[in-house]
């Protein structure tokens, strides 16, 4: 089954008088449990492919599937329905609102859901203690490392329980040590939470675990390996 599906993906960006190659007739199908990995030199369109199957930016034609539901034809509230329900964000910047504390950050996004206060903090202290920071909720993200950072926006972006996670340059910003955790962490919850990962990056740390790497150049895919010997 796919997680995600998208057809002949077209993306041209405007720049005054100059048109720019966001994406040229992408088709790309990533199994649901996959864990893949996005490469390519600057500007060769991972992040214009991974925003266009986040539905943060919409391709000009071509047709994405998450799951069994056409989401490049939906509505902008629709769209951030989706976003909000079925698909995990992971940016290289962390994001997180800087007055909250890590439980809070984490929170957020199901008080968006309209989960509960008692379940949410309950949930929100489970995830932070399965993903390593058991005694630092209370902490705001500038009295965390990159790396703890980096980990409440993961548990915030697996808070909501996606089916697909879509991660940025994860690792930009991260030491060894934390990318590798950080990688380590994506692993398990790839096999213990069955959620896909398809991941933008340049860090050969990350492309080490991956076991699928699709490569872009110009806005195409270059070539798309499988790499059973991925670091398990
Ligand atoms: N909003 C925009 N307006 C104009 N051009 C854009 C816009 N977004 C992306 N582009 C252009 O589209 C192309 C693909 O950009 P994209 O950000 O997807 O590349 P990338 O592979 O993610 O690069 P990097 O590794 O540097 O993040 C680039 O030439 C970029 O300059």
């Amino acid at each position: 089954m796919s997680a995600i599906h998208c057809r002949d993906l077209c993306k041209t960006f405007h720049q005054g008088e100059e048109e720019i190659t966001g994406l040229d007739h992408v088709s790309l199908d990533i199994e649901a449990g996959s864990f893949v990995a996005l490469v390519g030199p600057s500007g060769s369109g991972k992040t214009t492919l991974l925003n266009a199957m986040g539905g943060l930016d919409r391709p000009d034609s071509g047709e994405i599937v998450l799951g069994d539901t056409r989401i490049d034809t939906l509505d902008q509230g629709e769209l951030a329905d989706l976003r909000l329900n079925r698909i995990g964000f992971v940016f290289q910047s962390y994001n997180l609102v800087p007055v909250l504390s890590a439980r809070e950050n984490v929170e957020f996004v199901m008080q968006l859901q309209g989960v509960g206060a008692q379940e949410r903090a309950a949930r929100a202290e489970a995830v932070l203690a399965e993903i390593g920071l058991e005694g630092l909720s209370g902490r705001r993200p500038a009295e965390l490392s990159g790396g703890q950072q980096q980990r409440v926006a993961v548990a915030r972006a697996i808070a909501s329980e996606p089916q697909l996670i879509l991660a940025d340059e994860p690792t930009a910003n991260l030491d060894s040590h934390s990318a590798t955790q950080l990688m380590e962490l994506f692993v398990h919850l790839n096999r213990e939470h069955k959620v896909t990962f398809v991941m933008a990056t340049h860090d050969t740390r990350v492309m080490r675990y991956a076991r699928r790497v699709v490569s872009l150049q110009d806005g195409r895919i270059e070539s798309d390996q499988r790499t059973p010997e991925a670091v398990e």
